[in-house]
């Protein structure tokens, strides 16, 4: 069934570059959804990628408590298409005139494979972006509010673990050293956390040296016995065959769409090991953002919203069923007239 508001797929104007926006509902406000610019074999695989992260938008800014809905920008790049600096531009023209067109229903902002520098070339074409460079008016990039979120989460979860928000008597493994993972590696190492880390690039391992931290084989680090596994990297990487061979006691971690399919998650309960629905762990970059430069929060006011992501962990896990099961029913209750 479609359950999304609108779906455009439009060729760029200068470049000729496919563009998708899919606006999946706008029932709490503006959506908002960041804008990925990535290489797919066809862009089909764009429009299916738009379609499920845009849904996931709107539990995400559902359950951070915002007044947005989910929206998301995919420029699906052809095999073999890469684009200078020039191009570039011009498609990210192309893509704010898209959103521009949209009459203020999406607001986009940086995903994989573009970054707040990025957003002030789209901003030339539409006011409807955020993370601009503080320099260009916005509130930059969404990483350091990410890892905060997480911190917030990793606190519920080892205070429903074991009854206290310590986290440096708790070991952790984190499962890429990118601009999130590394902030959140960084603050548990400040805690007094043991750490495991990985990543695929080798030149990650000096940060682990850096931060105290046991360097392992991303494989590995997935497997680690230790008390919460962070993915931190890529989506996908909680599989059916995976859910037997965790040493873990949570899963907890920024990635977007970490199960591979939705049945992971009664998996992973089943097994008694807590999972943090991804999209309540990794909605801190988004709350920074709306709450910096649309609602205009002070930053010590935008911290505590961010902290309140714990608190709806903590309301999640409470239930006692799979946390997928209750954070959807949290989602339907607040996207309900009347409930919210
Ligand atoms: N940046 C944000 O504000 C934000 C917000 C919400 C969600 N997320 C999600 O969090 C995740 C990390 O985001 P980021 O901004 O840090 O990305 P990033 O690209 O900076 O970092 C990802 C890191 O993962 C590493 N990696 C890739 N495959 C790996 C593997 N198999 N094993 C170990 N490491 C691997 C990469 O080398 C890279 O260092 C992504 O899934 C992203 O969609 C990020």
């Amino acid at each position: 069934m479609f359950t999304h508001e609108e779906l455009h797929v439009r060729a760029g104007r200068r470049t000729g570059l496919p563009i998708v926006v899919a606006v999946h509902s706008t029932v709490l406000g503006q959506a908002l959804g960041g804008c990925r610019l990535w290489h797919y074999d066809d862009w089909r695989d764009g429009v299916e990628d738009a379609l499920r992260l845009s849904a996931a938008m709107t539990a995400k800014n559902a359950l951070a408590g915002l007044a947005n809905g989910g929206g998301k920008t995919v420029v699906p790049l052809p095999p073999g298409v890469n684009v200078d600096a020039d191009t570039r531009r011009a498609l990210l023209h192309d893509v704010g005139d898209t959103i521009e067109a949209l009459d203020g229903r999406y607001g986009t902002g940086p995903d994989v494979g573009t970054g707040p520098d990025d957003m002030v070339v789209i901003g030339e074409r539409t006011p409807h972006v955020f993370c601009r460079p503080a320099a260009h008016g916005g509130s930059g990039s969404s990483s350091p509010g990410t890892a905060a979120g997480v911190i917030a989460a990793l606190r519920a979860t080892v205070a429903r673990l074991d009854g206290d928000t310590e986290l440096g008597g708790h070991t952790f493994a984190v499962v890429g050293l990118g601009s999130v993972g590394a902030d959140v590696a960084g603050r548990l190492a400040a805690a007094g956390a043991r750490l495991v880390v990985s990543d695929v690039r080798p030149d990650a391992e000096t940060l682990a040296a850096e931060l105290g931290a046991r360097w392992s084989r991303p494989g590995d680090a997935l497997t680690a016995e230790v008390d919460v596994v962070i993915p931190a990297a890529l989506g996908g990487i909680l599989t059916a065959e995976l859910v037997p061979a965790l040493r873990c006691r949570a899963v907890v971690g920024p990635a977007n769409n970490q199960l591979a399919e939705p049945a992971v998650a009664g998996l992973l309960h089943e097994r008694g090991i807590l999972w943090a629905p991804d999209y309540v762990a990794s909605a801190g970059g988004i709350v920074h953002a709306v709450a910096s430069e649309l609602y205009r929060e002070p930053e010590d006011v935008v911290a505590r919203r961010i902290e309140r992501i714990g608190d709806t962990l903590t309301e999640i896990y409470a239930a006692g069923e799979a946390p997928d099961v209750t954070a959807e029913k949290l989602v339907a209750a607040r996207l309900t007239p009347g409930t919210r």
